[in-house]
């Protein structure tokens, strides 16, 4: 079982598409991988496998070794930095074309899920991120499933809850909620994403959306409220085609300025995204790096609690 040498597997849930959750598997994903962990990142959506294309490594091909899969790199550990290796493994590697679309029936799904969880050779990780489809799905239970079999309750830490303010005034994201209830997994927290608008002029964060429904939402079931994570269109810039965001003085996101943070300018070709260094580089720059590392702590936190507690 290619899962017996990772320490903690965090699943990465949202009740419905679009609100971020691919986003911040990869922005967890770097902030755990800068504080020193190794890091594997497993893409499950099978429908819309989004993630090697925020990593910047989308034309990557997986290779097959004698026991399996091998994972992509990011970037490799770097221990006098204190940097974690970062790896990947998603469905839209083994696309014959980028953007190929997946039209497949549950049982071919489930079957690839369970052989994404079965045959990748992730060796030792401290962190696998399992970014799943949105809603709860046919992938979901096969995931639940293999992962409640295969692993110990010590493994299994748990489920990230992403949603958007306006989300969390829906069904979806209860549904989520009850789902995890449901099958055992405990949840982690939840991440409230697109929580107001962080203007690039003057660095006010304009509530656009209702204020405090992910604070009400998480009260409400008793579980964690992880952080909140503003828009800023220079993060979606960043993320979806891997130029870096450059900041006027003053601009401040959680309390930080940040034209302060070293800013390079570049516009990454794609040899450049795919450079090992480059990817941690250019999270040290996001404005939002500040916003992501607070809630990996209270992830990190969170998992260690989760395992004291089974
Ligand atoms: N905080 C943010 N600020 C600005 N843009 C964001 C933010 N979070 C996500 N985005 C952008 O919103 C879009 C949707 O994000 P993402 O693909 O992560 O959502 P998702 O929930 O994984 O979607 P899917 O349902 O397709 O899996 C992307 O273009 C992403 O770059
Ligand atoms: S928040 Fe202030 S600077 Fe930004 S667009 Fe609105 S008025 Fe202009």
């Amino acid at each position: 079982m290619s899962l017996t040498k990772v320490k903690h597997i965090v699943l990465i849930l949202s009740g419905k598409g679009g609100v971020g959750k691919s986003s911040v598997t990869t922005q967890l994903a770097l902030s755990l991988s800068l504080a020193g962990h190794s890091v594997g990142v497993l893409d499950i959506d099978l429908t819309g496998p989004s993630i090697p294309r925020m990593f910047g490594i989308e034309d990557s091909k997986v290779t097959q070794a004698p026991g399996g899969w091998l994972p992509i790199p990011v970037h490799e550990a770097n221990p006098s930095a204190g940097v974690g290796a970062l790896r990947v493994m998603s469905l839209g590697f083994l696309l014959p074309k980028r953007g190929d679309a997946v039209v497949w029936r549950g049982p071919k799904k489930t079957a690839m899920v369970r052989q994404f969880l079965t045959d990748v050779l992730w060796g030792e990780m401290d962190y696998l991120l399992i970014d799943t489809p949105p809603g709860t799905s046919d992938e979901h239970i096969s995931l639940v499933e293999t992962l409640l079999k295969d692993t110990t309750p010590e493994q299994l830490a748990g489920a990230v809850v992403v949603t958007t303010p306006q989300a969390v005034a829906t069904a979806d994201v209860r549904k989520e909620l009850n789902f995890c209830a449901k099958t055992g997994v405990k949840v982690l927290g939840v991440v409230e994403n697109m929580s107001g608008f962080v203007c690039p002029n003057c660095s006010e964060c304009t509530h656009i959306f209702m204020q405090g429904g992910g604070r009400a939402m998480a009260d409400d079931f008793g579980i964690k409220l992880l952080g909140s994570v503003p828009i800023d269109p220079q993060f979606l810039v960043m993320i979806e085609t891997g130029k870096r965001p450059r900041y006027p003085a003053g601009t401040l996101v959680n309390g930080q300025d940040m034209s302060t943070l070293t800013i390079q300018d570049t516009t990454s070709g794609a040899d450049e995204t795919r450079d090992p260094g480059l990817l941690v580089e250019k999270y040290k720059d996001c404005s939002l790096a500040p916003v992501f590392k607070s809630i990996t702590d209270e992830v990190i936190t969170a998992v260690e609690q989760s395992g004291t507690s089974s």
